[in-house]
């Protein structure tokens, strides 16, 4: 299973948490969130990380040249798109990035916005649903309501994100079977600075 852990700021937490068995990390490349990196902090953390593991830039209602510039700037090799992106607009980003990994995040309000998600698949690599908050974007730490979802099969990998903690992860994945897992504030001491002893929880729970 993929373990995607979101909201890297500095380059020691980022090689640390590649160590401990996260297969993706992820930076935040929106300026409102209090998690922000600029391209250049986020080659700064790349640099230090295995080729192996993913890097994903997560924006939202940005153009597809700001994305463009932004992943040739900083080595990123996935794009998380957490607006309100149209299909055409991922298909299109797809298009002109074709080396580079396309997530659609949903922030899923009730059960219709399953069948919205499902509409993606063909034009993205991976979905991700996130849980609704009326105010923020992401890195809310609310749940989603995970007995909704154990039917959700969609015709691609998917990342179950949202309020994700080594307390809940074990409960989540008993009743929901995603291809990954994204964490962000459940793993932290503040906003985009990570707490390593609960990234290393977080792996001992998952190794059971
Ligand atoms: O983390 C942020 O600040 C953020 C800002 C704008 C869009 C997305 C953001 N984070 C994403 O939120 C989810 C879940 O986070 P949490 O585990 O509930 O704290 C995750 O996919 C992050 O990539």
């Amino acid at each position: 299973m993929r373990v995607k852990i979101c909201g890297i700021t500095k380059p020691i937490q980022g090689k640390t948490i590649a160590s401990l068995g996260a297969t993706a990390l992820g930076f935040i490349c929106v300026r409102a969130s209090p998690r922000y990196v600029t391209p250049e902090q986020i080659r700064a953390v790349i640099d230090e990380l295995p080729q192996q593991i993913d890097k994903i830039g997560v924006f939202a209602n940005s153009s597809k040249e700001e994305i463009a510039q932004t992943v040739a700037e900083s080595g990123l090799t996935g794009v998380q798109l957490h607006g309100d992106e149209s299909i055409e607009f991922c298909q299109q980003l797809r298009e002109s990035l074709p080396k580079v990994e396309i997530i659609k995040a949903l922030r899923i309000k009730n059960t219709d916005d399953f069948t919205k998600a499902k509409t993606y698949t063909k034009y993205v690599d991976t979905l991700l649903l996130d849980a609704y908050h009326p105010q923020q974007l992401g890195g809310t730490g609310k749940t989603l309501n995970w007995d909704t979802l154990q039917k959700f099969d969609p015709d691609c990998p998917w990342f179950l994100a949202g309020g994700l903690t080594p307390q809940n992860v074990s409960e989540a994945l008993e009743k929901v079977k995603p291809s990954g897992i994204d964490l962000s504030s459940g793993v932290e001491t503040a906003p985009g600075d990570k707490d390593l002893d609960k990234v290393r929880d977080l792996f001992e729970k998952l190794k059971n």
